[in-house]
């Protein structure tokens, strides 16, 4: 699994703190990453000991980790509603997010949008004052080219996004590609996102704006957890 940014203890304690939000009956959303994987492994442990819950997982990745945890699972076409959601992020500022540094955003953002709670994981590295993170564009193999002009034109710098270990490109689960597009300091992510939604071939962006409910950022000695 890849990891970035702040030290693993202050992931597992943001993963754990938001673990101990989900109760008995719940369908949980199950992000992607380093940080939500500490969650998983929270509820995998919540489970063995009894707790009755269904996740829907995000991404191939969270779906073999929970499987793994023997997390039972569901999916959106059983359950209309998630209660709680618990994903991690590239960058958050306040309450707007930038995410898919796991080329899991388009799913994650269904996930997350469905859920009453939104509680998202990270470390002390992912704060900022504005977002100014690069922002993954999930987009249709075939308009590459076309959207990454778009980007373009809305004063952006595109990146196709390359695999470590592959020569060519990521490859979403969805079978789509992924450009990271640079802008430097957003200074209106709303408008941002609807810019990007309106681009012909973008599948999803990595803007969550105004999403998120609670922030848990987690330390090396604990957790700081703020509602949004
Ligand atoms: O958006 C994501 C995947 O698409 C991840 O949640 C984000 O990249 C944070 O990952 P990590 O917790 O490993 O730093």
């Amino acid at each position: 699994m890849k990891t970035t940014g702040g030290s693993d203890e202050a992931k597992r304690n943001a993963g754990e703190s938001a673990a101990e939000a989900v109760e008995d009956g719940m369908v949980v959303g199950l992000g992607t990453g380093s940080t939500t994987a500490h969650a998983i492994r929270a509820l995998g442990r919540m489970v063995d000991s009894g707790l009755d819950v269904r996740g829907v997982p995000t991404s191939f990745q969270s779906r073999q980790l929970a499987q793994q945890e023997g997390i039972p699972l569901t999916d959106l076409d059983t359950v209309s509603r998630i209660d709680v959601a618990i994903d991690g992020a590239d960058q958050f500022a306040g309450g707007d997010l930038i995410k898919g540094g796991g080329a899991a955003h388009a799913r994650e953002k269904i996930v997350d949008g469905a859920a009453d709670r939104f509680l998202v994981v990270v470390d002390p590295s992912k704060a900022a004052e504005r977002l100014h993170h690069p922002v993954p564009v999930e987009v249709l193999p075939a308009a590459r080219t076309t959207v990454a002009d778009d980007v373009r034109r809305l004063g952006g710098n595109p990146t196709l996004r390359d695999a470590e270990r592959k020569d060519g490109p990521v490859v979403t689960d969805n079978g789509n590609l992924v450009l990271d597009c640079e802008f430097g300091e957003i200074d209106s992510p709303g408008d941002l996102a609807a810019d990007f939604s309106a681009i012909p071939g973008v599948v999803e962006h990595g803007l969550f704006v105004g999403m998120a409910d609670e922030i848990h950022a987690g330390n090396d000695d604990g957790v700081d957890v703020r509602r949004v």
